[in-house]
């Protein structure tokens, strides 16, 4: 069964680098649940804002940044989310950007993905033994979008917050060539990372609204006027790029609690795995069943 009683937690926020803890909040409990696929990155912090709202924690690096994004146990992560009861994510995520319009610590909505990694990742809950396909045309969540762009104006440093962008998700840990940073412009996207997925896609498997807010660190390498980016970059950006997430985070966590309450964000994910399962019952792998119920309890 999923755990809603006692934590009562809706909404998590998962931090990328440089984001590995949201100080100044009531600390509520820390968790660290065996999920039937692992371990989660590191503890799940839950906590309490100043409005009461409770929010889940969880640094997809871990504390200290020792997970290369390859190595991050993404089905772990989002099966312990899921199974806190959490129905809402924030995921936060330092990025390059493909555009000039795009500058450093600018903030960036994505509401389109291409996928570049390279088979290296766990990116399904199904297989051996259970078939289904969730519907990924919109990996983002367009409810949550349209609740953060509402905060546009709140960035400091007078960072301009970007909707209804395309990410391409790289697998890394290298940085693109020039050639590949060249080629994403002409494919028509605007920011790069190495995080979105399958952290999006299992979302979806799981019925949970996913949302990136993208935090651009850099101009990549496409740009010859500029250095080509480095971690020493990233990282300096990461100072005002973290004071602005958290400011963000205050300002839309309340609303994004109170819509996910009152079931009022749409489009409403809740039941749509029910009917993407394609095995015959006779057929599913019961082990595989079990498994799956940690995240849809009852489907399969
Ligand atoms: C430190 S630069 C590359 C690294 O930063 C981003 O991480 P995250 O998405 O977790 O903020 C990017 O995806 C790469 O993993
Ligand atoms: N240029 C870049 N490429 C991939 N991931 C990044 N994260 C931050 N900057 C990046």
């Amino acid at each position: 069964m999923v755990v809603t009683e006692h934590h009562d937690v809706k909404i998590a926020v998962i931090g990328g680098s440089g984001l590995y803890n949201l100080e100044g909040l009531e600390l509520v409990e820390e968790v660290n649940p065996e999920t039937p696929w692992g371990f989660p990155s590191d503890k799940i912090i839950i906590s309490k804002l100043p409005s009461g709202t409770k929010i889940a924690f969880l640094p997809r690096h871990g504390r200290g940044h020792y997970l290369t994004p390859t190595e991050v146990p993404v089905r772990a992560n989002i099966a312990a989310l899921k199974h806190l009861g959490v129905e809402a994510i924030l995921a936060f995520s330092a990025v390059g950007s493909l555009r000039e319009e795009i500058p450093p610590c600018d903030f960036v909505l994505p509401d389109q993905l291409i996928d570049r990694t390279r088979g290296l990742r766990e990116a399904t809950y199904f297989g051996n033994g259970v078939v289904a396909h969730a519907g990924f045309a919109d990996p983002f969540h367009a409810g949550i979008a349209e609740l953060v762009y509402a905060h546009k104006d709140i960035l400091d440093f007078g960072a301009k917050l970007h909707n209804k962008k395309t990410a391409v998700c790289m697998e890394g840990p290298a940085f693109s060539t020039r050639a590949e940073s060249h080629m994403y412009r002409s494919w028509g996207a605007d920011i790069i990372n190495m995080s979105a997925l399958p952290e999006s896609k299992l979302a979806r498997e799981a019925e949970i609204a996913y949302q990136m807010v993208c935090m651009s660190t850099d101009y990549d390498c496409w740009r010859v006027e500029e250095e080509a980016v480095t971690v020493e970059t990233v990282m300096q950006n990461m100072v005002n790029n973290g004071a602005n997430a958290k400011k963000l985070l205050m300002a839309v966590l309340p609303a994004l609690d109170k819509a996910v309450r009152e079931n009022t964000l749409k489009p409403d994910l809740k039941g749509s795995m029910k009917f993407s399962g394609m095995t015959a019952k006779e057929k599913r792998n019961p082990e595989t069943v079990k498994k799956l119920d940690y995240i849809l309890p009852g489907y399969y």
